[in-house]
């Protein structure tokens, strides 16, 4: 039975050990409330096999199952992290945090799923993807793959086609950065934006001006600025808010929708508003650092610290995070990706005297759930109901896996967390799962702790104690045509009749 004097949140078992095998497949959480985004109630979750079969008030518990007491906990749909990159070779070098470790923080910050970045290996999306399979092989949790496109030719464009048709990938990054190896050309996003709309597949842009990244690069050198401030001052917002007016108008010229990966400038921010309001539809995706901190981080003297928040576009100066937490929380920016790219302070040395050289990426997958929490529903800003929409459910709707995921109804994924707000966790390197020996969020305390993660019906995560193994995880498959393209044909259709339509020649 439960020691009363530690809080474990009731998780008790009554029935007797020979039952343990069974009663691990079936769970009742019993008495929390219960959030989704569109609704929140006191009631009791039954699942079996990994799926949620009821969700109701005062269920009875006839016979030996696992119950878990939620009584004054918040039971939240699973987070889900948009925006990752584990195990990825950049920059001369491969992130520290594998399909494993990073999972494992994953789960034990409350995100039971992440869609990740499967880069081409030598602009081959196939090799590439299948080689990101391969890193997978050791997942712990659900996981699921944007893919980069990286050049273009007629192999990429069928390619495109094979892994969506058949590998369940549903979307494909553009990178208008990292000139000389990630970057495209326009010529090469506007073929890669037509692939897309005709796959019924998502477009998703790193939005800053590559050319001109090189040029303030260049810039900061000249005038002997080689430290990390130089990488935020070499590329400022205005280079994010061009290349996010650019491909949001490529976007509406070949009328597809179009996802903005890390936006992190009020630039980029009010190019995204204008669109909406313009009826495009174009989604953004603010990440934690960008909302979270402000670039004096990167003046620390000591280089390790300073280094540790390099990331791409940079985190940038105060004012800019308070503007996109605003939008955030009146529904302008739609959802919450952490970018998570992180490299040890070994590997981040390598930008010592060269700002340039300072591989891009910082932490955030085990931090999301609990600074979004502390961030934006302590202070207000937003409901229980609006942090399950940006952490999990608006991320299931558009990657087009919702209800099975992003939500705690009957049929759904047994994708579950609980949250004790009154609770308090402290974040630290020292402490924290990942495979980094730095975190940007060093010594942050904050107030709203995720005390149990349920992954597909199992606990994983309780009373500060993984539970995962390695190859346990699954591939979710990504279906193509999300809401994002109903009725897409019908403006083109309308477009097109509007181009025959006579014209009134005055004499
Ligand atoms: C390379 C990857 C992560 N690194 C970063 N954002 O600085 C990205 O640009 O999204
Ligand atoms: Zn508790
Ligand atoms: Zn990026
Ligand atoms: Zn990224």
């Amino acid at each position: 039975l439960v020691r009363a004097q530690d809080h474990v949140c009731g998780v008790t078992k009554n029935s007797c050990s020979a039952s343990d095998s069974l009663s691990s497949t079936r769970l009742l959480i019993k008495g929390g409330t219960i959030v989704n985004a569109d609704r929140q109630e006191i009631a009791d979750v039954y699942i079996e096999d990994g799926i949620i079969k009821a969700v109701e008030p005062n269920m009875k518990v006839f016979d030996e199952i696992r119950v878990i007491d939620a009584a004054g906990h918040y039971v939240m749909p699973g987070g889900i992290d948009p925006h990752t990159h584990l195990a990825m070779p950049f920059m001369g070098q491969v992130t520290s945090d594998d399909f494993f470790s990073g999972q494992a923080a994953a789960l034990a910050g409350g995100t039971t799923m992440h869609i990740d970045f499967a880069l081409p290996s030598d602009g081959d999306l196939l090799a590439g993807y299948k080689q990101y399979q391969e890193k997978a092989s050791k997942a712990c949790m659900d996981y699921g793959f944007h893919m980069a496109v990286t050049k273009w030719n007629d192999r990429v464009a069928s390619d495109m086609e094979m892994l969506v048709k058949d590998e369940g990938i549903n979307s494909f990054k553009f990178f208008m950065a990292y000139k000389g190896a990630l970057m495209v050309t326009d010529e090469e996003l506007l073929q890669g934006l037509k692939k897309c709309k005709e796959l019924g597949a998502l477009a998703q842009v790193h939005a800053e001006n590559g050319d001109a990244v090189v040029e303030g690069q260049t810039r900061m050198i000249e005038m002997g600025i080689t430290g990390p401030e130089g990488h935020c001052l070499s590329r400022p917002s205005i280079l994010e808010g061009e290349a996010t007016s650019r491909a949001i108008r490529l976007a509406s010229f070949v009328n597809t929708p179009l996802y903005v990966v890390h936006v992190m400038s009020i630039e980029a921010l009010e190019e995204i508003i204008r669109a909406r309001q313009s009826g495009q539809r174009v989604i953004g995706e603010p990440v934690v650092s960008g909302l979270a901190l402000d670039d004096s981080v990167l003046w620390d003297p000591d280089f390790d610290v300073a280094a540790k928040y390099v990331m791409s576009p940079p985190i940038r100066p105060a004012g800019h995070n308070m503007a996109l937490r605003a939008a955030l929380s009146t529904g302008l920016l739609q959802l919450v990706g952490t970018d998570h790219c992180t490299f040890n302070s070994t590997q981040k040395a390598a930008g010592k005297g060269d700002f340039r050289k300072i591989p891009n990426g910082v932490n955030g997958i085990e931090e999301r759930m609990h600074i979004l929490w502390d961030l934006m529903v302590n202070s207000g800003k937003i409901t229980p109901m609006d942090y399950v929409r940006i952490t999990s459910t608006a991320c299931a709707q558009i990657f087009n896996i919702y209800p099975r995921k992003g939500a705690i109804i009957p049929g759904a994924d047994a994708d579950i967390i609980l949250l004790n707000p009154n609770a308090t966790s402290t974040i630290s390197s020292k402490t924290h799962h990942s495979n980094v020996d730095t975190n940007i969020y060093e010594g942050w305390t904050l107030k709203g702790k995720i005390e149990v993660t349920i992954s597909r019906g199992r606990v994983v995560w309780e009373n500060g104690v993984l539970n995962v193994f390695p190859g346990s995880g699954r591939y979710i498959h990504l279906p193509p045509y999300s809401y994002l393209f109903d009725g897409l044909d019908k403006i083109d259709s309308a477009y097109l009749s509007s181009l025959k339509a006579p014209r009134h020649y005055s004499k």
